[in-house]
């Protein structure tokens, strides 16, 4: 358990030898307490972040990806932190399913009323990812990221935006240029107002585009299944595709015949993912 008093632990369940643990805390960032989940293997050498997409908790991937097993035995640790903040009662927060609660799109928003409690990309990489980093006493080159949909957007955004802050990154079935697409231009037009000049540095196909050299020199790996049916208007792997080429970035992209959007594609591709991890990490 962590030292921090001010973290609570909500419920610890042995798993594959190591703990799955669920976790409160409070966040100055976001002003609220927030949830989270972490898997300790016995012996953690690396963390991973896995990032969940719309409508998911930090319970979603925790409890459907059947991810413990072979990250106990790579001895990864994994962190699932919570899609939004909660518990704010902003207007409107609950309105949709694709924008407010469990759609917080892992930047911090500008625009009121989202911009006090909506956070997430200063509480991720100022505040959770640091306690957990010094917890644990692993350091960025052993960490890295990836995630789900939503969360492959965060994934690749982060990791692009914060350079040296994660060693490896991969994801399944992201949104890939959400300036061209429903859900993305929705969050961002909410998020972060009408100048869309502001969005592109969300956008990992554009920022991607905007490098000088390419960043991941371990290779990105993407799966998307191509029975996804958000394959074609919202997520747009080829334009992830294109900006690696344009940059010279390693991208391992896998199209899976016959799969879609859900959690059995992830539970099917997810090994690979810990093992491009572990490799690097
Ligand atoms: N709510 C939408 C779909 C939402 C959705 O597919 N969310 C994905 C992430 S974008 C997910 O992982 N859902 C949780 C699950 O499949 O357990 C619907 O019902 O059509």
């Amino acid at each position: 358990m962590s030292s921090d008093v001010s973290v609570e632990l909500l419920s610890e369940h042995s798993c594959f030898g190591g703990r799955q643990q669920f976790r409160r805390h409070q966040s100055a960032v976001t002003g609220l307490p927030m949830r989270y989940a972490l898997f300790l293997p016995p012996r953690p050498r690396a963390l991973l972040v896995f990032l969940a997409g719309l409508t998911c908790s930090e319970e979603t991937f925790t409890m459907k990806a059947g991810a413990q097993r072979l990250a106990s035995e790579l001895g990864l640790a994994l962190l699932m932190p919570d899609t939004s903040p909660r518990g704010a009662a902003v207007p409107g927060e609950s309105d949709s399913w694709d924008f407010g609660l469990a759609a917080g799109f892992y930047l911090d928003a500008t625009q009121p009323p989202w911009a006090t409690h909506w956070r997430m990309e200063s509480y991720l990489l100022n505040e959770l990812l640091p306690e957990v980093q010094a917890e644990l006493g692993l350091d960025a080159a052993r960490t890295g990221i990836s995630g789900h949909s939503m969360g492959g957007h965060g994934a690749l955004t982060l990791a692009l935006r914060h350079p040296g802050r994660f060693a490896a990154v991969s994801a399944i079935a992201p949104i890939c240029a959400p300036v061209d697409c429903p859900w993305g231009r929705k969050a961002f037009a909410g998020y972060l107002g009408p100048d869309e000049s502001l969005w592109a540095r969300h956008d990992a196909s554009r920022l991607m585009r905007a490098q000088t050299q390419p960043p991941f020199a371990g290779g990105i790996l993407v799966d998307q299944g191509l029975a996804d049916i958000f394959l074609l208007e919202q997520l747009q792997p080829e334009a992830l595709e294109a900006a690696c080429v344009a940059v010279g970035q390693p991208l391992q992209l896998r199209r899976h015949a016959g799969y879609d959007h859900g959690y059995y594609f992830i539970a099917s591709v997810i090994d690979e993912h810990l093992r491009h991890h572990a490799a690097l990490l």
